[in-house]
């Protein structure tokens, strides 16, 4: 990572929705949140329900503007970049794959590239070529519709469409958050080689801990709205802060009982 360009900056970011009882009540759903990330790093965001991790995937990608702050992209402040096209050079997965159900699989993929203007067989090709990239098979799922797949197969698919415009940058909100443990641990390792290989530049939200110790390069950690820590796993278990120990706990303990547990039943 280079220090002195980042590709995604925010700095003294804040944004805030009404919300509450009374009128004038808001919520800091952002709290005054700085950090920055280089071309080619997986970060991912942890934190509880509600402590601002969407939010600030919305605000990268200018699904929302912020209250007061600036965030870069490749060194542009974003405020002055058009939305539409800002979104087309950032790839965004949804929790529950975000595919449009009445569309094929195909017509999923090739929606960005479809509304960027690209030729038909231009598509058609991206199309198959981005369904061999997540490891789907072509002859069975082309066609079909979204409900026809596992949710596994629709989260490929879900990644498979953030990438057709050829992005940098991919935001992935809990992508994986829906599946069981073998699938999710499979696809999250299959992104990552993906990652690597299209040196993208990931910012990926999970509620799990050892999901993002596992995957991320460095982990950025939410609590009411602030970023209480940002580090790798390294840097974060040396950090004196009671929320980020409790959610490292959590690893750790398992680490603890797996290891036992496999020691126990190779003395036997
Ligand atoms: N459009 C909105 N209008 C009003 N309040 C909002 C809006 N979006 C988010 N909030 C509030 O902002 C806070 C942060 O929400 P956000 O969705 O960013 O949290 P989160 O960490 O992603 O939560 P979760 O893990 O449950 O998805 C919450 O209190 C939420 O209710």
């Amino acid at each position: 990572m280079s220090e002195t360009s980042p590709l995604v900056a925010f700095s003294h970011v804040a944004k805030s929705f009404k919300g509450g009882c009374a009128r004038d009540d808001y919520v800091r759903a952002v709290d005054d949140v700085s950090f920055a990330i280089g071309a080619g790093e997986f970060l991912a965001v942890v934190g509880g329900s509600g402590s601002g991790k969407t939010t600030l995937l919305r605000l990268a990608n200018r699904l929302i503007d912020p209250d007061a702050g600036t965030i870069t992209v490749a060194g542009e402040d974003i405020a002055g970049i058009d939305a539409i096209g800002l979104r087309r050079r950032i790839g965004y997965v949804f929790q529950s794959g975000g595919l449009f159900p009445h569309m094929t699989i195909a017509a999923n993929i090739g929606i960005t590239p479809r509304l960027l203007g690209t030729p038909k067989s231009e598509i058609a090709a991206r199309v198959d070529e981005l369904i061999d990239l997540v490891q789907l098979d072509r002859a069975q799922h082309r066609d079909r519709f979204p409900h026809e797949l596992s949710g596994g197969q629709r989260q490929r698919v879900g990644v498979a469409r953030a990438l057709a415009a050829e992005p940098r940058i991919v935001l992935m909100d809990e992508p994986f958050g829906a599946l069981d443990p073998v699938t999710r641990d499979a696809l999250g390792n299959d992104y990552r080689a993906l990652h690597a290989r299209l040196g993208l530049t990931t910012i990926m939200i999970t509620h799990d801990m050892t999901e993002a110790l596992l995957l991320a390069d460095r982990v950025a950690v939410m609590h009411e709205g602030r970023l209480v820590a940002l580090g790798t796993a390294k840097e974060l278990s040396r950090i004196d802060n009671p929320y980020v120990g409790e959610l490292l706990g959590t690893p750790r303990r398992q680490a603890e009982r797996l290891q036992a547990a496999l020691s126990q039943s190779t003395t036997l």
